[in-house]
């Protein structure tokens, strides 16, 4: 049973992933698909919308930290129509199973496209959730969080994606949770936000929130108002002092960890920073609530698997440590009792099944 993991060991494993945003998840051969596609419907549309292989052609687009935010702008013109939202969201989905997640948080900011309202393109995404979990929910089952971006959205728009998240959520959707993300380079004070985050916690809604990502967001104020707010997850927590680090611990508050993302964009603080001294190792010797995810899996090439991988390579993690890591990654999920139960439900049954054939 503690062995060394391999790739095919964390492929196999039953993995959650707690930290994926869905236009970032989208794989390039994906916008060459839809590109592709809208092309041949309406070939006029040549003029207007990036062609994946000349946008994305560098594979490197869009990592470093700096041009990261901008490259979200091309991408959206190719997701403008529903149809197009429908098959990125199905094909992620497809591609986060492939890859041996059972559970998964996925994240998007709502955005009204061309011809439609805010409402309609969340549902457009709700849609095909839904239709996954009636399908495939057994093989990985699909919850999703609604995002206010820090750098676009004003507090009465926060209040919005809170109300819409409820009225779906009430509806019967798959909605779990409110997720703070967006460029932290924005001027705007997250303080502004609290009235909508923390309604959104009284009603029931989870709250994931981005944390110390960068210099400028991770200042002490900062830091401190977003703990007030209750968070049950944070993710990134690139630049957290002793102090807070052992207040999320005590609190067992969910920390959601990309490495890959974090040493590729060069978020990372020191002189040599990489996947060895990613602050990974700290939690995980602390016995933190701690989940690997992506982030942006079709930005940075690299799937769920493939963050297990790497920190069991540079943290000397064995099989039995990454079964471990799912299981601590299963108490910070936002989905309901069911999704719990399911949970150790599997993770027990790959347990025995992994020392009867060790
Ligand atoms: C370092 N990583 C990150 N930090 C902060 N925000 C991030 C992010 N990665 C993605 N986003 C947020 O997700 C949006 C795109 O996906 P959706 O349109 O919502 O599906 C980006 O515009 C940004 O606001």
């Amino acid at each position: 049973m503690s062995k060394k993991p391999d790739l095919s060991f964390c492929k196999r494993l039953p993995k959650i992933e707690l930290h994926a945003h869905l236009t970032g998840s989208i794989p390039p051969s994906v916008f060459q698909e839809i590109y592709d596609q809208r092309i041949s419907e309406d070939p006029a549309l040549i003029d207007q919308l990036p062609n994946p292989a000349v946008l994305l052609a560098d594979e490197k687009a869009g990592q470093d930290i700096n041009s990261f935010f901008a490259h979200f702008t091309p991408l959206y013109a190719l997701l403008s129509t529903i149809s197009s939202l429908q098959y990125a969201t199905r094909r992620v989905l497809e591609l986060f199973a492939e890859d041996g997640v059972v559970y998964l948080e996925l994240r998007t900011t709502p955005r009204a496209l061309p011809g439609t309202t805010t409402e309609e393109s969340v549902r457009a995404v709700l849609d095909i959730i839904r239709d996954w979990n009636d399908l495939r929910g057994e093989e990985m089952r699909v919850n999703l969080l609604l995002s206010v971006d820090r750098s676009r959205h004003s507090a009465k728009d926060a209040e919005d994606i809170v109300d819409l998240a409820l009225h779906l959520r009430d509806e019967g959707y798959a909605v779990v949770g409110i997720d703070l993300s967006g460029d932290p380079n924005s001027p705007t004070s997250v303080n502004s936000f609290r009235p909508a985050f923390t309604r959104a916690k009284s009603s029931g809604l989870g709250l994931a929130l981005h944390f110390a990502e960068l210099p400028i967001s991770s200042t002490r104020s900062e830091l401190e108002e977003l703990l007030s707010w209750h968070p049950d997850r944070l993710g990134h927590l690139c630049l957290v002092a002793d102090d807070l680090r052992k207040l999320i611990l005590q609190r067992e508050i969910g920390v959601e960890l990309c490495l890959t993302c974090n040493v590729l964009s060069g978020m990372l603080p020191g002189d040599e920073p990489g996947f060895a001294s990613h602050h990974f190792g700290w939690w995980w010797a602390q016995q933190g609530r701690v989940s690997l995810g992506t982030d942006d899996a079709g930005i940075f090439a690299s799937w769920n698997s493939g963050e297990h991988l790497v920190a069991a390579q540079h943290f000397d993690l064995t099989t039995q440590d990454l079964v471990g890591l799912s299981t601590r990654a299963a108490a910070s999920i936002l989905g309901g009792a069911g999704d719990k139960a399911r949970l150790t439900r599997i993770l027990a049954a790959y347990g025995r099944d992994e020392v009867a054939s060790a």
